[in-house]
């Protein structure tokens, strides 16, 4: 159980990152969702005990991290959300050499522990290749290998799936799932259908506040009967988005889908849509989605 209190930061440039992050994370995957500039990043970062936050404290199964960030660090594994790998150097050989790091010092158990892991991420057949000459999924579940090194009992990844063709973004995660009957994992995304398919607790992270929290179905099911749907005129959607919260507008054949929150339907042109965890999103944001 991972107990976060009270999280705040500033940066020395004024930008106020975190204001007050409170949650409680049990063991499996908990979705971070968020925008761009939330302050993903910096809460993973300071989880991962790379940087410290201004105040607030944070707990693993009873025992404070902050405190004692090398001790920490030993339980935990992070997948950054810049991963750098060394030019030429094999996934055995790089495994094994952040294994070393990671303190896990006698030769056999280090061989068993890299052998298990690049099998379990499906990189076995590629064990001699360059990391560096990998595709972007393998890569990321290289970065997997790395971040379970040790045995973590908490497991950090920073946007994984960016850039990931579907096939791959699958693969990673399954991956994903099946470390999550284990340990604690926090996906940090802003991606909703990373939230969807994989988490079955969430937050959604904006302005640096936790703006909603819970199981994903249930807060879904608190929009039911207030999110409406209209298609209308792309020159319209600029006077519907001033009178009434639209959450998203989306085009569709050259014409604009509005899906709009409203405890009422707005007018005759509305019919009510089931709601699902993309108007969660935008209505726990305020803000509405791409056009
Ligand atoms: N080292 C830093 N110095 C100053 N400001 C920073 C620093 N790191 C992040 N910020 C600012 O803090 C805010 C939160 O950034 P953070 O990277 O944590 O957000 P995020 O939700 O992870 O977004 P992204 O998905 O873009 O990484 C942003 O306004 C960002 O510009």
């Amino acid at each position: 159980m991972l107990i976060i209190q009270g999280i705040t930061k500033t940066y020395p440039n004024g930008v106020q990152a975190l204001r007050g992050v409170d949650l409680t994370i049990g063991r499996g995957l908990f979705g971070l969702l968020g925008p761009n500039g939330a302050g993903k990043s910096t809460l993973m970062r300071t989880l991962a005990t790379l940087q410290a936050p201004d105040a607030g404290t944070v707990s693993l199964d009873g025992r404070p991290v902050l405190d004692d960030p090398q001790a920490h660090r030993r339980a935990l594994g992070y997948l950054p959300q810049d991963f750098g790998v060394y030019p030429g150097v094999s996934a055995l050989e790089l495994l094994d050499h952040l294994a070393l790091l990671k303190g896990i010092t006698d030769r056999r158990a280090r061989r068993t522990q890299v052998d298990a892991l690049l099998a379990q991420t499906n990189l076995w057949a590629h064990r001699k290749h360059a990391v560096s000459g990998f595709s972007g999924g393998m890569r990321q579940r290289f970065g997997i290998a790395q971040a379970l090194l040790g045995d973590p009992r908490l497991v950090i990844v920073d946007e994984p799936t960016a850039g990931l063709d579907p096939e791959e973004r699958n693969r990673f995660h399954n991956l994903l799932s099946e470390i999550g009957e284990n340990v604690v994992v926090i996906l940090s995304t802003h991606i909703v259908e990373d939230v969807r398919q994989l988490c079955p607790r969430m937050a959604i992270l904006a302005g640096g506040a936790v703006v909603r929290e819970g199981v994903p179905d249930a807060l879904v099911d608190e929009l039911h009967g207030r999110v409406w749907g209209r298609t209308v005129a792309k020159s319209d959607v600029a006077s519907y988005a001033a009178r009434l919260r639209v959450l998203s507008a989306q085009l569709h054949a050259g014409r604009t889908r509005l899906r709009v929150l409203a405890d009422a339907a707005p007018d005759d042109g509305f019919e009510p849509l089931a709601p699902d965890l993309e108007d969660v999103y935008f209505a726990a944001l305020g803000t509405a989605g791409a056009a």
